[in-house]
């Protein structure tokens, strides 16, 4: 019966026996006849119902109800262990009568069939068993021919709605990018081809992994269907963009560490580790934020890509107490750890930042902390366009990165210190320290240059050489402070003259000196010094005092008086001294002639250097006469120089000159010993005695000795302390008040007098000297000089004359040369006349001779 395929007929009776087998049956044994069968109920054949959910009980109790029956799957298995399956079907019979009669119905083999679909029913099951998704297509329709139980779960859908859609309605794609995707597996023959990875979109939108789609044509059927094998790669993909994500920080790791190695300053380091997050390292925008000391809220100071421009103008707060300061940024800032959102348009932390984030799609940010010894100084900031951008490992590269930022920023700033310094150094070795003005060194280099230009471009610089005339008197008596303050001040005066392209200079001291670097014609040098001089003598207040400093301006003009430095420069000085000499309050243009002056001047400082000690000092000495008594009351010590080679030198000339060097010191001290011996001497030869007025310096009134000097004089003289009259001039007191009443109250405690010198040049008032213990005013020679045809001369001395007496003051009128001035003198009132009318300057013998005639009283 095996091998036998057909349908068979079949008849049983009311007792379920086969009474009736005929046509091709394969029930039962295989190697048995039909007839061999009959009398067999089929649950006796070895037959097994092989339909789920059937079984012989369920079959009989469906005879014993008479009900037809269809296809009734029935599986036997061979002892060779083959398996057939039948199927049969039956329907009740009845006689005439209507008695039952049994059952009657056919027969057929279905093994083959049935192996069929359990082939099918394997194939499925292994291909819904599959962890890929897998999918069927129709090749020309993309009606979906099949699709297993994954591919369902991935996408969300229950498969008979997934059956009636088409790819390119689950696949993001459109209908032609499926076909060329088709097409293209279809060219590639039996190996097909793999499509880009995609990120599969379940139903409700959710993400299910990335799936690397594998397609190929095979031809079903007769029709050509396209299948496509999806496999989850998302570890893979995840593994590769964590690769990628390290490999970008890597390469910006590394143009960081390029960056720091040449950039010089912070501010561009930190746009380049910004441009380097960026370009290298794919981010979406990078920043670095760094503390804002006065509000302690972070301001961006470097940014590169999406938003920077927003971010530019904007503080972020790192105060715990306001949301803002909740941040990314703020929190890392805080706590001193990097801070990091993986999906920042949903994270609680980021809610201020939602919508803008949602405008520039970023979709993950991390904030790592810039530490300097420990504490936060800033925050890297790096916003990604994907989510969980930053793993483990990316943070743990950028807060390399941080670190290696704030290494450099140390070793950036001890640069700078560095570079500081050395500018400084450098600033220092070519300026003035106190008036910030080029010193020599920077003159020298400026006037070369100027010199090269002048030549080139036929232009006349001149050199001028400013000395303030009164800045030692000011610096000695009120001290280097007020002298600075003097300095500073008339800096800024001279440079208001000038123009920006001149050059002002300190050479040291009170010296300064300009470079104009183009002068026309002499007369433009010539309003430059006016306007100079007009700016120095302008009345200036330091420490409280009013102050009027003169200056004497020498000018050497290119290439006339020279064309080099050297040159330029000496015959400037050499005409600024003529300057000085002449009066101060002046300039002169360089001659030719001058230099002999100069020269004179350079031997003089050289042989006054040795002039006490070689004794070449002497004095003379004139008379003061009473005009009421006609006596003589007094003298005036006067040093004279006798120099071996130029023979007498006047004080005029040489006595500035021991004020600037000093000298004037220690000759000041034997001026004093002198005249007292003499004066004491004098009477010893039996004159009457005589005040002894002796002029004291500005830097012997500041000398801390002199007081010891004035004691050591008249001890060593035995002189009557009441005799000797010291001379200062009006400036010297005007400087310092307080000390000038300080030092002179001392001087009168011992019982010496005092007298104000030159009254009346120096612009204060009576009122001013007021508070002075002064014991003697003497008028200056220059309102003595017009006398008494000048009614303004007349007035000033018959003022001054009328408000010393108020003050009690003794008046001495110098300069008298003329009767008429003694007459006039004396008409007025005033107390003594000194002057070469009456007496010069005389030896100590000749003035004793004028004593013996002039001790008592003389005819009026
Ligand atoms: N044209 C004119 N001049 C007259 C007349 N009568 C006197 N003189 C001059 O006027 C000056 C008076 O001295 P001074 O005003 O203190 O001015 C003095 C004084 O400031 C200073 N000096 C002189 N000896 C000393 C000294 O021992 N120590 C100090 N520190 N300065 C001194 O040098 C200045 C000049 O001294 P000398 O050349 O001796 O000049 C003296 C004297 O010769 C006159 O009728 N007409």
């Amino acid at each position: 019966m095996s091998g036998v395929v057909g349908d068979w007929v079949w008849e049983q009776d009311t007792e379920h026996r086969l009474i009736r087998l005929a046509g091709q049956v394969v029930e039962g044994d295989a190697e048995a006849k039909p007839d061999a069968l009959l009398g067999y109920r089929r649950w006796e054949l070895a037959l097994m119902p092989a339909e789920d959910g059937m079984d012989w009980l369920a079959h009989r109790a469906m005879l014993e109800c008479r009900e037809p029956f269809r296809n009734l799957l029935l599986r036997r298995e061979g002892q060779d262990g083959r398996i057939t399956f039948v199927s049969v079907s039956g329907m009740p019979c009845y006689d005439s009568d209507g008695n039952w009669t049994g059952y009657r119905g056919i027969g057929q083999d279905v093994t083959e069939e049935q192996q069929r679909y359990h082939t099918v029913q394997r194939f499925q099951a292994s291909m819904d068993a599959s962890p890929d998704c897998i999918m069927i297509t129709d090749f020309e329709t993309h009606q979906m021919q099949y699709i297993n139980d994954t591919a369902c779960a991935v996408m969300g859908f229950p498969r008979e709605e997934l059956m009636k859609l088409k790819p390119h309605e689950i696949s993001g794609l459109t209908r032609e990018e499926v076909a060329q995707i088709f097409s293209a597996a279809m060219s590639a023959g039996p190996e097909g081809q793999t499509a880009p990875p995609f990120l599969a979109a379940t139903k409700d939108g959710s993400r299910k992994g990335w799936w690397e789609p594998h397609h190929r044509g095979v031809r079903i059927d007769g029709r050509w269907v396209i299948v496509t094998v999806s496999r989850q790669i998302t570890r893979r993909v995840l593994a590769e963009q964590a690769e990628l994500r390290a490999k970008r920080m890597y390469a910006t790791l590394s143009a960081t560490n390029e960056a720091i190695m040449q950039v010089k300053n912070a501010g561009e380091l930190f746009q380049q580790v910004c441009d380097a997050a960026v370009d290298a390292g794919k981010m979406a925008s990078a920043s670095i934020l760094l503390t804002d000391e006065s509000t302690g809220a972070l301001f961006v100071s470097a940014s590169a890509g999406i938003g920077q421009e927003a971010l530019r103008h904007t503080r972020i707060s790192t105060d715990s107490t306001v949301p803002e300061g909740h941040g990314l940024n703020g929190t890392a800032y805080r706590s001193g750890e990097p801070c990091v959102s993986n999906d920042f348009q949903s994270d609680p932390r980021t809610a201020p930042w939602h919508e803008s984030a949602k405008v520039t799609n970023l979709k993950s940010a991390a904030s790592i902390p810039i530490l300097r010894d420990g504490k936060s100084v800033g925050v890297l900031f790096l916003c990604a366009g994907e989510r969980r951008a930053f793993d483990d490992e990316t943070l743990g590269l950028l807060t390399r990165m941080t670190e290696n930022l704030s290494f450099a920023l140390q070793t950036l700033e001890h640069e700078q210190d560095r570079a500081r310094a050395e500018e400084r150094i450098r600033y220092m070795a070519t300026h003035d320290a106190l008036t910030g003005l080029p010193n020599r060194v920077l003159y020298g280099e400026l006037l070369d240059q100027a010199l090269l230009t002048a030549q080139r471009y036929g232009r006349n610089p001149a050199v001028m050489f400013i000395d303030l005339d009164r800045f030692k008197l000011i610096n000695d008596s009120l001290g280097h402070a007020a002298g600075d303050v003097l300095l500073k001040e008339m800096t800024k005066r001279l440079r208001s003259v000038l123009r920006a392209s001149d050059v002002l200079a300190r050479m040291g001291g009170d010296e300064f000196v300009i470079l104009l670097q183009d002068v026309e014609c002499r007369d433009d040098a010539v309003t430059v010094a006016r306007k100079l001089l007009d700016v120095a003598l302008e009345p200036m207040t330091i420490l409280d005092h009013e102050c009027r400093v003169t200056a004497s301006i020498g000018i050497s003009l290119y290439p006339a008086h020279g064309e080099d430095q050297q040159t330029l420069m000496k015959n400037a000085d050499t005409a600024m001294y003529l300057a000085k000499e002449n009066g101060k309050n002046a300039f002169e243009i360089y001659e030719t002639g001058m230099q002999s002056q100069s020269i004179e001047r350079l031997e003089l400082e050289a042989a006054l250097r040795t002039a006490l000690v070689k004794e070449e000092f002497h004095l003379h000495y004139q008379a003061k006469l009473d005009l009421k008594t006609n006596r003589i009351t007094g003298v005036e010590a006067l040093l004279r120089w006798e120099h071996p080679g130029l023979g007498p030198v006047s004080p005029q000339q040489f006595i500035p000159l021991c004020e600037e060097n000093g000298a004037i010191v220690p000759i000041g001290r034997w001026v004093l010993k002198t005249a007292c011996k003499q004066n004491v001497e004098w009477q010893r030869q039996g004159l009457p005695p005589v005040k002894m007025a002796v002029n004291l310096s500005a830097r012997q009134f500041s000398d801390p000795d002199l007081l010891n000097d004035i004691h050591a004089a008249l001890n060593e003289s035995g002189m009557d302390p009441t005799l000797l009259e010291l001379e200062l001039t009006e400036s010297m007191v005007m400087l310092n008040p307080a000390r000038t009443i300080e030092i002179l109250t001392a001087i009168k405690s011992i019982g010496v007098r005092t007298a104000l010198d030159d009254f009346g040049v120096g612009y204060s008032s009576l009122a001013q000297i007021k508070g002075f213990p002064i014991d003697t005013l003497k008028v200056d020679r220059s309102f003595i000089r017009n006398l008494p045809e000048s009614d303004q001369d007349r007035a000033i001395t018959q003022a001054i004359i009328n408000m010393a007496r108020t003050l009690s003051l003794q008046v001495v009128a110098e300069g008298v040369e003329t009767q008429a001035q003694e007459t006039y003198l004396r008409d007025i009132s005033c107390d003594e006349s000194q002057g070469f009318y009456f007496s010069r300057p005389a030896s100590p013998e000749d003035f004793a001779t004028l004593l013996k005639g002039h001790g008592i009283d003389l005819p009026g």
